[in-house]
């Protein structure tokens, strides 16, 4: 059974969901894909995100980019954490994506990352699942200590 759900407006914005899915892959949690639209397919968005929590779903990244109703709508419709990725617009370059999904009302929280930040989603989300699964935890701290090595042991000339 899943414990992330990862799903995304539209299939175009796969090459940049597909970043917090390899890292998921990477930490061994287990995930779903999924096309789910507030806008085209707005019952199945409400199906989705009302009946995640019983399939056994625990966190949610949502992709979205323009008018990105998505992450908002399924936080608006589920009491598990969302996460929001604003993918990267033709035209305004996700600085609308951005907008659309941070500035959320009170009440709605979605944990919004950077334009195009899906691999931080990903991060977030076994750093939330971590607080149940002691081994998340255990393999963040390992992923954290390595990062900061690469960093220390950086010599440029
Ligand atoms: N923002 C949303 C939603 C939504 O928020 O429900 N559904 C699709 N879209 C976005 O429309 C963009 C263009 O989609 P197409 O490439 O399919 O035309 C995508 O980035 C998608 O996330």
């Amino acid at each position: 059974m899943p414990l992330v759900g990862v799903i995304m407006g539209s299939k175009s914005d796969w090459e940049v969901m597909k970043e917090a899915v390899d890292i998921l892959k990477n930490f061994g949690v287990s995930y779903e894909v999924k096309v789910v639209s507030a806008h085209r397919t707005p019952e199945f968005m409400m199906k989705y995100a009302k009946e995640a929590h019983e399939r056994g779903i625990e966190v949610i990244i949502a992709g979205a980019g323009g008018a990105a109703h998505l992450p908002g709508m399924v936080a608006s419709l589920t009491h598990l954490p969302v996460i929001g990725v604003p993918v990267p617009s033709r035209n305004l370059n996700g600085l609308d994506s951005l907008l659309s999904i941070v500035q959320m009302p009170y009440g709605v929280p979605v944990a919004t990352v950077a334009i195009g930040g899906a691999k931080n989603a990903g991060l977030l989300a076994v750093r939330i699942l971590s607080v149940k699964y002691p081994e998340l935890g255990e393999k963040m701290r390992k992923f954290m200590e390595e990062m900061r090595n690469d960093v220390l042991s950086t010599e440029l000339v």
